[in-house]
């Protein structure tokens, strides 16, 4: 049931250890690199497809953002047309593509949607569906609101560790999108339980390293697409569609001289607790506070090495939170057998002494340190 570096655990199978350090084996040769890659190749493909659409019509709407488009839903966290929009062109799209063998696990459903009053929302976010499928041309279909309630709703599977599964985010970080910041497009696909493949779309990420100087030039050009397979290793490309590059986690090795990502909200991270442990750990900069699953991006391409989420108590991580960013850090290319201990120790002790469930991960010089305790369905 494990899945590679962030593993998935059924609370009621086990409960996860004080603390867990997780030295992971080397990537594995190129020659199986290739043919695991390979086997996905028609999943890669819709599933990039399918998050740069969505991608797009999110840049759309939160360009004509306006505060009616928010919505409120059980657990208070805002809900855009977007997000429904987003998720029903990912689920059409990965029901064209694969029409015997479709199970997704999203965030979404049309429960408020479908409620007295919702009708002028979703004829909105049918409009903004179409539009999408007639610039991308691939499918001669326009769609009712009913198709696109249907396609929201055929986000409800349940998962599980037998078979194929994607899981999706349609926003990760709706508080960056209705603020104008960083969010993304997160999709994954499990298969037999383990993370396979993860696509990242983060319409508002430079394509250039956060840490550069430069970063907030007009000419920096913004909107990344991170992708990667199991075994082939983590790639990004400009949202545009521009060749990809293949990517490598930061080297640097010595807390002192990382950087360290955390959420930007307060409400879902520890900013106290972090701030203390980066000061523990040695971290001289000042934390890189961003949205989303685009923290996991940025860290696969080396803007940062060490991600601390540090949720109040009780909070559970989802599926759709972690599946696609975990893939495309631990697929990063960089391939260095000796992998650095000295900031683990020190968080080790640190999560010994706070007494929390809280797990570390290290890959290479990358640590990220968070509670995951996640199971392979959507509970
Ligand atoms: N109280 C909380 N503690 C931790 N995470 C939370 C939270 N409330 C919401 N989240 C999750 O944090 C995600 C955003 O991540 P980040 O903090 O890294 O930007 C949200 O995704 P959504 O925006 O898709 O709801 C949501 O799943
Ligand atoms: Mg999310």
């Amino acid at each position: 049931m494990s899945i590679n570096w962030l593993r998935f655990v059924s609370p009621s199978l086990k409960k996860p250890p004080l603390f867990h350090l997780c030295h992971l084996p080397p990537p594995p040769s190129s020659s199986s690199a290739v043919i695991v890659a390979m086997s996905y190749d028609k999943e890669l493909a819709a599933a990039k497809k399918a998050a740069s659409l969505a991608a797009r019509l999110c840049q759309k709407v939160q360009k004509a953002l306006l505060q009616s488009d928010v919505q409120s839903k059980n657990d208070k966290s805002p809900v855009t047309v977007a997000d429904y929009g987003s998720q029903a062109l990912v689920s059409f799209v990965l029901q064209q593509e694969f029409p015997d063998n479709f199970s997704l696990v999203a965030e979404e459903d049309s429960k408020d949607l479908r409620k007295d009053g919702g009708q002028e929302i979703v004829e909105r976010i049918t409009k903004l569906v179409n539009d999408s499928l007639t610039i991308d041309g691939s499918y001669n279909v326009t769609l009712s609101t009913e198709d696109v309630l249907k396609a929201i709703d055929n986000g409800r599977s349940e998962g599980g560790s037998q078979g194929r599964h994607w899981v999706l985010d349609p926003i990760d970080g709706t508080k960056g999108f209705l603020r104008g910041d960083q969010y993304a497009i997160a999709l994954a696909l499990l298969d037999g339980g383990k993370v396979v493949l993860g696509v990242l779309a983060c319409p508002n990420l430079p394509l250039t390293s956060l840490s550069d100087a430069g970063q907030h030039s007009p000419n920096n050009k913004v909107g990344c697409l991170f992708f990667a397979v199991v075994g082939g290793g983590t790639y990004m490309q400009p949202l545009d569609g521009s060749s990809a590059v293949k990517v490598q986690v930061s080297a640097v090795e010595n807390p002192e001289e990382a950087s360290f990502f955390e959420s930007y909200e307060a409400a879902h991270s520890m900013h106290d607790l972090s701030s203390l442990i980066a000061q523990k750990l040695g971290v001289k900069a000042p934390p890189v506070r961003i949205d989303s699953q685009a923290k996991y991006g940025a860290l696969s391409r080396g803007d940062g090495a060490i991600y601390l989420r540090l949720p109040h108590k009780g909070y559970r991580e989802k599926i759709w939170d972690h599946a696609a960013g975990c893939i495309v850090v631990s697929e990063r290319a960089k391939c260095k057998r000796t992998p650095s201990t000295r900031a683990s120790m020190k968080l080790g002790v640190w999560s010994q002494m706070l007494q929390g469930s809280h797990w570390i991960f290290q890959r290479e010089s990358i640590l990220i340190w968070t509670q995951a305790s996640l199971s392979p369905t959507r509970s």
